[in-house]
């Protein structure tokens, strides 16, 4: 039984999300996703849905067998737990193979790292321009009244 982890995210779903989680899954027979906290995420702004509720709607998905919540504090706790085989991080996710692979052998685990480098295309295949458009149908409404 080879288990998988996915990352991410997951505020606002999309085509690009369950693609990635898809592509994720064929890489081994069960699919484990740790949803990061929002107390966690400094690249970008934070997610507008909260943490439960993001992990509730992950393992609601057909493909994902296990959601939970991320640590709030090492990333490497879940990893501890879950126990996976296979870390499969997705097409823009800015973690190195070889750091990642060091850091998990450091820590006496032996997850294998994969990238799943291929990408899904639509018009809003991205959290990020979801919001950008909610944004911009709001100026336009309040520039029309
Ligand atoms: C192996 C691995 C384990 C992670 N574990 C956690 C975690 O425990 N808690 C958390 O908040 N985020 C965790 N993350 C998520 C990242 O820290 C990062 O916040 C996440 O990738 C969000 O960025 P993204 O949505 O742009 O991918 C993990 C990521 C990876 C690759
Ligand atoms: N269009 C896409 N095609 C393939 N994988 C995607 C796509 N969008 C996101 N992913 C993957 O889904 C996971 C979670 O992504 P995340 O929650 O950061 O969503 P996002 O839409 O990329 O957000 P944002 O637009 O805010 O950066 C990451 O591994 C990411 O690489």
């Amino acid at each position: 039984m080879v288990r998988v982890i996915a990352t991410g995210t997951f505020d606002l779903l999309h085509p690009g999300h369950i693609f990635y989680l898809t592509k994720a899954r064929e890489l081994g027979d069960e699919l484990y996703v740790v949803v990061a906290r929002g107390s966690m995420i400094r690249h970008k702004p934070k997610p507008v849905i909260p943490d439960e509720q993001r992990v509730d709607v992950v393992n609601s998905l057909s493909v994902v067998d296990k959601a939970v919540p991320g640590s709030e504090n090492d990333i490497f706790e879940p990893i501890r737990e879950i126990k996976p085989d296979i870390i499969a991080l997705g097409f823009d996710q800015t973690f190195d193979i070889d750091d990642l692979e060091k850091e998990l052998r450091t820590r006496g685990l032996d997850a294998r790292v994969v990238r799943v480098s291929e990408s899904r295309t639509c018009p809003l295949c991205s959290t990020g321009k979801i919001i950008k458009k909610i944004f911009e149908r709001c100026n336009e409404k309040t520039r029309h009244e």
